[in-house]
Parts: C-alpha cells; sequence; structure tokens
C-alpha cells in the first residue's frame, strides 16, 4: 500500500441488492455512494452520486442478472467520475459478510480460506452470505492486488455469555450443526451503542444500552459496557422483532404445523416466514411510511400491523432492561428508528415505572444528528442516534490494513 492510498470502498451486498460507498480515511469525507435493487429481477435500479465531483445523482434501470453484474456496473459508474478501482488510492475493499459464526470475531482480510469459511456458512445465512461471497469475488477479479476485508454482522455479538447464546435444545444436535444464537446487524449495534456513549459525555465502558436497529431487517441488543451480552436475532437474522418482511419470534411448532396440516414444503415456510410475514404479511406494506399513512386515513389492518410491531418491540426493551439490570440509554436506529417518532413513542409509552420516557417536543424534531428526545429528569436517556455501518466498516477496514 503507497502512503498516499487512503481510499476505501465499500460494498454492503443484500440478498437482492448492492449499498456501497467510497471512502477516503485521510478525512472520512465521501467521494460517492450509490445502491443497485432489486438485482435478478426483470428491471434492476442503479442509483449512482458521485459526491466528488458534485455531480447529480445518476439513475438508471436495466435488468442486472446476478450481484457480479451489479458490481461490474458499479465499477463502470465510478470508472466515469474517475474514482475507478484502478485508481492507486485505493487502499483496500472493506465487504459487510453477515454471518461470520463462530470463529470470526475481528475484521479479516479475505483470503482463500477465509473466503471457503464464509461459503461453508451459506446453509445458516441462505439469504445473505451467497451474495457476499459474489460481492468479494467480483471484487477480487477486479483488482487483484488490493486487499479485502470482511467485516462481520455476527462479530460485536461473540462477546455473548453461552446463557444467551444457546438454545435450550440438545447439546449434542446443536453443536453437531452449529446452532446457537449469532447476532446479526452487529456493525450497527457496535457503532450506535459507542456514538450513544458519546453522546452522554461518557466511556463505552460506563454505560449500558439497549440498541433498537429498526430498518427493513429488525434487531435489538443488550450492551453492557461496551460488550454485547444478548440480541434479539439468532442462528439466523428471522428470529427476534417483527420485521418488513420476516415474521420475527414464533412458536416453532409453526413450522411443524404448517407442514402436517397445510402440506408446505420447508422450502414454502422458509419463505413465508422470511418474505412473507412480518409488515407486509399482517398489512400488505412493509414500509412505516406507507403504515403510517394508512393509520392515519383510518386503515385498521395497518393499525394492528403498527401494534403488533410495537408490542414485540416494548418486550425487548422490558427483557434487555432484565438482562441489563440498570440501563443508562435506549437508543433508536435504522430506517424506522430514525425517523419513525410515531414508534419511538409507543415503544416507549408505560414505561415510565423504569424511568423510560419521550419529550413529544424533542420526538417530533427531524434531524440527522445524534440526539435526546428523553424529557430532561427521566432517569433513562432515550435516544435517536443514525446508524452509520458503511464508515464503521471502511474505519475497521483502513485499520486492517494500514497497521
Ligand atoms: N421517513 C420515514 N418514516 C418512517 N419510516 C421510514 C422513513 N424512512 C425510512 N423508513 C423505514 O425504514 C425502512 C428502511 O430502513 P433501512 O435501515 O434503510 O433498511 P435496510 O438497510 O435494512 O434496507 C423502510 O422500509 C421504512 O419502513
Ligand atoms: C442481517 C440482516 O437482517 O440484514 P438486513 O437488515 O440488511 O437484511
Ligand atoms: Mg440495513
Amino acid at each position: 500500500m503507497t502512503a498516499n492510498a487512503t481510499r476505501v470502498l465499500v460494498l454492503n451486498s443484500g440478498s437482492s441488492s448492492v449499498k456501497y460507498q467510497l471512502l477516503d480515511m485521510a478525512d472520512g469525507s465521501r467521494l460517492a455512494v450509490g445502491l443497485v435493487e432489486r438485482i435478478g429481477e426483470t428491471i434492476s435500479r442503479l442509483a449512482h452520486t458521485p459526491l466528488a465531483t458534485g455531480g447529480a445523482k445518476r439513475e438508471r434501470e436495466e435488468p442486472f442478472a446476478d450481484h457480479a453484474a451489479a458490481l461490474n456496473a458499479v465499477a463502470a459508474e465510478l470508472a466515469a467520475d474517475g474514482l475507478g478501482l484502478d485508481s492507486p488510492e485505493l487502499a483496500a475493499i472493506g465487504h459487510r459478510v453477515v454471518h461470520g459464526g463462530k470463529q470470526f470475531t475481528e475484521p479479516t482480510v479475505i483470503t482463500d480460506e477465509v473466503l471457503a469459511e464464509i461459503e461453508r456458512l451459506i446453509p445458516v445465512a441462505p439469504l445473505h452470505n451467497p451474495a457476499n461471497v459474489t460481492g468479494i469475488r467480483t471484487a477480487q477479479a477486479l483488482r487483484p492486488d488490493l486487499p479485502q476485508v470482511a467485516v462481520f454482522d455476527t462479530a460485536f455479538h461473540t462477546t455473548m455469555p453461552e446463557a444467551a447464546a444457546r438454545y435450550a435444545i440438545d447439546v449434542e444436535t446443536a453443536d453437531a450443526h452449529r446452532i446457537r444464537r449469532y447476532g446479526f446487524h452487529g456493525t450497527s449495534h457496535a457503532y450506535v451503542s459507542r456514538e450513544t456513549a458519546k453522546l452522554l459525555g461518557k466511556d463505552p465502558s460506563e454505560v449500558n444500552v439497549i440498541v433498537l436497529h429498526l430498518g427493513n431487517g429488525a434487531s435489538a441488543s443488550a450492551v453492557r459496557g461496551g460488550k454485547c451480552v444478548d440480541t434479539s436475532m439468532g442462528l439466523t437474522p428471522l428470529e427476534g422483532l417483527v420485521m418488513g418482511t420476516r415474521s420475527g419470534d414464533t412458536d416453532p411448532a409453526v413450522i411443524f404445523h404448517l407442514a402436517r396440516t397445510a402440506g408446505m414444503s420447508v422450502d414454502e415456510i422458509d419463505s413465508l416466514l422470511n418474505k412473507k410475514s412480518g409488515l407486509i404479511g399482517l398489512c400488505g406494506d412493509n414500509d412505516m411510511r406507507e403504515i403510517r399513512r394508512r393509520i392515519d386515513e383510518g386503515d385498521e389492518q395497518a393499525a394492528l400491523a403498527f401494534d403488533i410491531y410495537v408490542h414485540r418491540l416494548k418486550k425487548y426493551i422490558g427483557a434487555y432492561y432484565a438482562v441489563l439490570g440498570k440501563v443508562d440509554a435506549v437508543a433508536f436506529t435504522a430506517g424506522v428508528g430514525e425517523n419513525a417518532a410515531p414508534v419511538r413513542e409507543a415503544a416507549v409509552a408505560g414505561l415510565e415505572e423504569l424511568g423510560l420516557a419521550v419529550d413529544a417536543g424533542l420526538n417530533g424534531i427531524r434531524s440527522d444528528a445524534a440526539r435526546l428526545i428523553s424529557p430532561e429528569s427521566a432517569r433513562v436517556a432515550v435516544a435517536v442516534v443514525p446508524t452509520d455501518e458503511e464508515l464503521e466498516i471502511a474505519t475497521q477496514t483502513y485499520a486492517l490494513v494500514s497497521s
């Protein structure tokens, strides 16, 4: 790596999307950001904004058959702005990898062995890890000489005690099939819990925080003194909170029941719980903006979906309050957490005895900054703390390659 190689390209490959950012770690500035959606569908959409040149957002629709095609198109967009992957200023490419099992506790330079291990974990992250692997292979083909770093969603959660990480199922079976709670969105939980401590003017080691990451996928975590002690997602990102299209917690017997009485196959049930449940299954919409709009028009189905979403969220706040014993802050983050004031208000309503409350005026203010929304007198701080998984991945990637 040359001394002036300070740029990091971050690739966040989801099941049908790629989010990317090119950052300059000399000053943390963003040179380009973009998103490819609906990969594999008849029409995919690419949106690219070259911030470095001050250029406008460019959008185009065309079919990208797979993540490799999408990433090659992203590379071409970057090259068109003079920000191509061939730049000597590029120090590394950082990849979000969703499942790192128990073994990956730190960001890791990707070797053939590391890539083989990520592939070995595909059965426990079937929606996410295949896309991550394709992203890595495509980036390697474009710049074989450059360090590629994997930053794992699971890493932050590897500090969980066994009591939280183990399911109460036969130990031999569980161990043989690596069945345990891994947890996801760890990069966000780590970043947001640290930023929350900063907002309180404290060191992360001094505070206990409940982080509520509410995006399309959603998860809660209990963080004691900067370390994760419990989280709501489990073996896969299906467990826990109600999500955009995922059910979150259900009685596992729902699966046997559907197999036996509805004659559904395992794959059909998998698809039902991962893609046709959660908010979209409850009311036909997975976007909280649309659900709020329908509620304002008196739509009862949307109102019930909202209530189920919030009820689950409140249960996890209570559960993690009990796990932590003492809570300094509850932090809302990601698309819903950062933007949906009614979700924050409803999730905390009635928890005054726990020292939790939301100030309606503060909660209603729209802002991109980390901020407190609890009344000054409240025992526990309630905060909105925007997440930045890409910045965190870039920071960890750059720290690793420049050390
Ligand atoms: N202004 C808003 N008000 C309410 N909800 C919003 C708003 N903006 C985004 N959201 C919610 O955030 C979700 C996307 O969150 P995000 O964290 O970007 O998701 P992901 O990274 O998992 O794709 C949307 O589906 C929508 O429900
Ligand atoms: C792990 C996970 O659920 O990720 P996402 O929210 O990006 O789907
Ligand atoms: Mg997300």
